[in-house]
């Protein structure tokens, strides 16, 4: 059995993990923090998170006593919480035999420059940052099956990656025309902190973060090409579907569109190749990506769908797949049965 603590398990994100960690058959949830100062310290996950009733998980304000001792102790630390207690901890936890697997966006990108633009701060913990391997477990899993800290993608480059690399990989993409990528994910995206913009009463389906989101340089950054990337919040709790359109290179068939894909995800048993568009009910609680893609061999346009789980692929459950392959266990483990 691997030793696990999770750090943010109040959170959305944090509460899956400790769902799939509990459920896991190689794993043992050995601690569950929350901030130092957190409202919830001392309180039990299964007050907190109805679905988790039947657990008992103590949650423990965190110290720094504490994430040196992790560092040590523990085989693998789970980071769910915001970039910059990540980014500021990194270090710490890092220094032991314990690898690292961060949800949030601190060590994601390696330009420290844009980091900070879409960030906001700057990044300092660079030696991390050279060793963090991007999580995205069906396209770097020798990476990911060697590293000590693994930086989770992010929930939208997560689907969108997804419907692209395999294009990317194939060279079909046209580099003259941009891949445009409209996503919609429901509001367990904005985490589970109460705030206006995610209150039931005032979402309703909107663009945001239009032509500056910080997922566009992670997607620009692991598909070597720049996008147009728009998210939208709709008023549904889980999930994100992400419809892509891309434009081929001349003289691409219909055949080699579905080679690229079919040869892509052939050994990839969270990847779901539909028989038609998915939808987010199809993903959400799961942690699989459905992709479908209809071609226009005429004009040369594709549109691709992605439908994820925002909390489980777009973050817990892809944590989790990075874990089974840094274990050398089947990537699917404790996630599919
Ligand atoms: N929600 C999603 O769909 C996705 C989220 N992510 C990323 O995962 C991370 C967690 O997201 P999410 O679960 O949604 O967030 P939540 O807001 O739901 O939870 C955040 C968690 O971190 C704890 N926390 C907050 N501040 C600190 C701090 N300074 N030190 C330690 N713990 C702290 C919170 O508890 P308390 O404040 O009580 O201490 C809580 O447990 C974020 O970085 C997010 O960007 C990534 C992909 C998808
Ligand atoms: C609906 C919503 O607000 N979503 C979040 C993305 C959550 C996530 O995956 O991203 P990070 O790990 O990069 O924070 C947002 O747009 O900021």
């Amino acid at each position: 059995m691997y030793n696990v603590s999770i750090i943010g398990a109040s959170g959305y994100t944090g509460a899956q993990l400790v769902q799939l960690v509990h459920q896991h058959p190689a794993l043992s949830l050995e601690g569950t923090y929350v901030s130092e100062n957190s409202a919830d310290a001392g309180k039990n996950i299964a007050a907190l998170h109805g679905n988790l009733a039947h657990l008992n998980y103590t949650l423990t304000p965190i110290s720094n006593d504490i994430l040196v001792e992790l560092a040590t102790e523990m085989d693998f630390v789970l980071l769910a919480t915001p970039h910059e207690a990540s980014h500021d901890w990194m270090e710490t936890l890092s220094a032991g035999k314990a690898k690292i697997l961060d949800l949030s966006g601190a060590f994601r990108i390696k330009d420290t420059q844009v980091f900070e633009q879409f960030y906001g701060f700057p990044h300092t913990a660079t030696t991390s940052l050279k060793k963090a391997i991007y999580g995205l477990a069906e396209w770097y899993e020798d990476d990911i099956a060697q590293a000590d800290i693994i930086a989770v993608p992010g929930c939208y480059p997560t689907a969108s990656l997804s419907a692209l690399k395999p294009l990317a990989a194939s060279g079909l993409l046209d580099d003259a025309v941009r891949p445009v990528i409209n996503a919609v994910s429901g509001v367990s995206g904005a985490g589970r902190k109460a705030s206006l913009t995610s209150s039931f009463y005032e979402v309703s389906l909107q663009a945001y973060g239009v032509l500056g989101h910080r997922h566009t340089p992670e997607i620009e950054a692991y598909l070597a090409t720049p996008v147009i990337f728009t998210p939208h919040l709709g008023n549904f709790k889980r999930g994100i579907l992400a419809t892509v359109t891309v434009k081929l290179n001349q003289g691409v068939t219909s055949a080699q569109l579905d080679a690229a894909f079919t040869e892509a995800y052939a050994n990839a048993p969270i990847v779901r190749l539909r028989a038609s568009f998915p939808k987010i009910d199809d993903v959400a609680h799961t942690p699989f990506v459905d992709l479908h893609w209809k071609f226009d061999e005429a004009s040369g346009y594709a549109v691709i769908t992605a439908a994820i789980d925002n909390v489980m692929k777009g973050a817990a459950s892809q944590a989790i797949q990075c874990l089974n392959i840094m274990t050398a266990q089947p990537v699917e483990t404790g996630l599919v049965q």
